[in-house]
């Protein structure tokens, strides 16, 4: 059976939306439920709405479509409005084996900064994989204002999307370098699991600028607006879920994200941890590391 990657991206554009909706309304209740998967893995209410909402909206189309998702599910749910196949309806079709693709949901990435009020770098993350590649991304951050900036007014939130196929060009991302940092390497890490073997790589490359801020798809989407010309993360804890769809995005605008071996990141495998971490480069990283 063949299926329409405009169409399955369309649906996850919406239901990324629609979960930004979630977040924001659970985040203004201030009963998140925190609850601990393990040391320093905290997941809440709305990480879990989150993805029963993706789920089942994917469901209602594809009932065979393989999703891996970050968290635990006892039951599904029918969503009230079924999200629309046409979003996109300007791109051509792209006709895709369905058995061979994997969706990886992330509903709620940098759990632990939202429940601290730390709420700009929270987004939700839903990739799709090719035979173990990344071959489509959509992110969705709901804590910003119009203009896709941070911002302490709450009531300014409305939440920005950005989205990419392999091959056509990503939608929703600009140029956010400031022009001072213009010839630095500017390095963004971890800052909640950060330890030896992250101070190690960072002590490695000697960048100009050290950035640590929570959660990957706020990091990865750092080093695809060029505010980071690279994401360092050499150790254990993260999984496909936190990488696919920004890995996807970054692919589309031409930059790489291997482990620190320099390895592809195969995302076919049944093991659902990456061990040996991830390196995010910039397209332009190359260039200024031989400027060093
Ligand atoms: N040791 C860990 N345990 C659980 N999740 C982790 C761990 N390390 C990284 N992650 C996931 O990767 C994201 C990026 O890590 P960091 O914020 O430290 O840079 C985290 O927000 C978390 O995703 P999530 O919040 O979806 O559970
Ligand atoms: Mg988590
Ligand atoms: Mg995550
Ligand atoms: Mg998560």
């Amino acid at each position: 059976m063949s299926i329409n990657l405009v169409e399955l991206v369309s649906v996850c554009l919406e239901l990324a939306e629609q979960s930004g909706d979630i977040i924001r309304n659970i985040y203004r209740s201030g009963s998140l439920d925190v609850k601990y998967k393990g040391v320093d893995d905290p997941v809440t209410i709305a990480d879990i709405t989150v993805q029963k909402h993706i789920v089942a909206g994917l469901r209602c189309y594809w009932p065979e479509l393989r999703i891996i998702g970050e968290e635990e599910l006892q039951i599904g749910e029918t969503p009230t409005v079924l999200p629309s196949l046409k979003r996109l309806a300007s791109y051509d079709a792209i006709e895709v084996p369905l058995s061979e693709l994997i969706v990886f949901i992330d509903p709620l990435d940098a759990t632990r900064e939202f429940t601290l009020g730390n709420v700009q770098c929270v987004m939700t993350l839903i990739g799709i994989s090719r035979r173990g590649s990344p071959i489509a991304g959509v992110i969705h951050q709901p804590f910003v204002d119009v203009a896709g900036d941070a911002c302490e007014n709450a009531e300014q939130w409305v939440g920005r999307s950005v989205y990419g196929i392999v091959g056509i060009p990503v939608v929703g991302v600009r140029d956010r370098r400031q022009p001072e940092d213009r010839d630095k390497i500017i390095l963004a890490t971890t800052a909640s699991h950060y330890n030896e073997q992250v101070d190690r790589a960072v002590q490695l490359i000697k960048p100009d600028k050290v950035i640590r801020a929570g959660g990957a798809g706020f990091k990865a989407l750092m080093v695809i607006e060029r505010l980071a010309d690279v994401y360092v993360f050499p150790t254990v804890g993260m999984k496909y879920w936190d990488i696919c769809a920004p890995h996807a995005i970054l692919s589309a605008c031409g930059g790489h994200l291997t482990n620190p071996a320099g390895n592809n990141i195969d995302y076919s495998d049944q093991k659902i941890e990456n061990k040996d971490g991830v390196k995010i480069k910039d397209i332009n990283d190359a260039k200024t590391m031989k400027r060093r």
